[in-house]
């Protein structure tokens, strides 16, 4: 059976600053994004159900993760003191691969022109 990638999409609000970058640069300023973030799971086609696996599997094991991030200072949640794309989709990861061992791929938005795919 082939190998297909499904995805869902959710979107968060958050502010965030970069503690780390050069003095001056723009992101060492307290600032928010609208994030949207992509949850791709992959695997083969059920025969009888006719899919990978419920969207809704995906939206349950995310949501938990939308609560501790919607409108909160990314800055302060344990793992995230430093939360540039690259690291919370890590996090993200880490926290849904108990849930989703099937999860192939996540994508977080940081704009509509930046971001960052991790696959684990
Ligand atoms: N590799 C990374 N680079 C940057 C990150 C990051 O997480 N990983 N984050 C930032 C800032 O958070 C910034 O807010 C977003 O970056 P940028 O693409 O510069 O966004 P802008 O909308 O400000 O882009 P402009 O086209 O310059 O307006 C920076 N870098
Ligand atoms: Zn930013």
């Amino acid at each position: 059976m082939h190998e297909t990638e499904i995805f869902r999409e959710f979107r968060f609000e958050a502010a965030h600053l970069l503690p780390n970058v050069p003095s001056g640069h723009k992101c060492a300023r307290l600032h928010g994004h609208s994030y949207k973030v992509a949850i791709h799971i992959s695997g083969p086609v059920d025969s009888e159900a006719g899919w990978v696996r419920d969207f809704g599997d995906i939206k349950s094991a995310f949501k938990p993760l939308e609560e501790q991030l919607d409108h909160y200072y990314l800055n302060e949640i344990e793992g995230l003191s430093n939360p540039t794309s690259e690291i919370l989709a890590r996090w993200i990861w880490d926290r849904l691969i108990p849930e989703l061992p099937d999860l192939c791929a996540v994508h977080v938005y940081e704009t509509c022109t930046s971001g960052c795919i991790y696959r684990g």
